[in-house]
């Protein structure tokens, strides 16, 4: 599946709620940055507030809509209130076919692992989101600041596009790239001064120590 990749290691930062932390990952030169539309997320944000923020700078970098296995009403009604560039979804390939379908923009595809086996092979649609599996009592299937064992991915060379993403934070970003060869990253609670705020200081080092890193 053709993607367009960042000539350098591509960042992410997911989960934007507020200007100042949009503002920082202009300010950094983030690759993209996340609007989360999941009601159970501290990062929830209405089409409207997401249009407001995008609206502070033209450009910049790709706006990433993130859903949990929406329905196409939900698609549509945030799709009618905020442009955006790629959908990140938490639902089967099945039903990423049928969005790509019907709406037409780049799909990336949360891939949930605990094991080397569970590490696909295959990729259908723009992106495969590597990322730990949540926890047992969690409420929403990522954004739960829970790392992965990088060590699954040690030798792992697909051919198609992916990104590495859970519990990553300013400290061990550059180790995690170093271990996995990830050729992109994504952090949200890693960034963030409480849930939902980010932190605009931690969110100039994360993309520092990411594009600094060796992997
Ligand atoms: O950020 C959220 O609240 C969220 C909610 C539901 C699904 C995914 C969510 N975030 C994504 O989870 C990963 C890792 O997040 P973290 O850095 O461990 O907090 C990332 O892909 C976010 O885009």
């Amino acid at each position: 599946m053709p993607t367009t990749e960042p000539a350098h290691r591509g960042v992410k930062i997911c989960g934007l709620t507020e200007a100042a932390g949009f503002d920082a990952c202009i300010e950094h030169g983030a690759d993209w940055v996340g609007f989360v539309f999941f009601e159970r997320s501290p990062r929830n944000i209405s089409p409207v507030q997401a249009q407001q923020l995008s609206a502070r700078h033209k450009g910049g970098p790709k706006r990433v809509g993130l859903f949990v296995r929406p329905d196409d009403e939900t698609l549509e009604r945030v799709l009618n209130g905020v442009s955006l560039d790629v959908l990140q979804l938490y639902a089967t390939a099945e039903r990423a076919q049928a969005i790509k379908a019907r709406f037409g923009l780049p799909l990336w595809l949360s891939q949930p692992v605990s094991s080397r086996a569970e590490l696909p092979t295959t990729c259908t649609v723009e992106r495969i989101l590597i990322e730990p599996k949540p926890p047992a009592q969690a409420t929403r299937p990522g954004g739960n600041a829970q790392k992965l064992d990088w060590g699954l991915l040690s030798g792992w060379q697909p051919n198609f596009a992916w990104m590495l993403a859970g519990g990553l934070n300013p400290a061990n970003v550059a180790h995690a790239i170093a271990q996995t060869g990830a050729p992109a990253v994504d952090v949200s609670s890693g960034v963030e001064s409480a849930p939902g705020i980010k932190s605009p200081q931690a969110i100039a080092t994360f993309i520092t120590q990411a594009r600094g890193a060796a992997g």
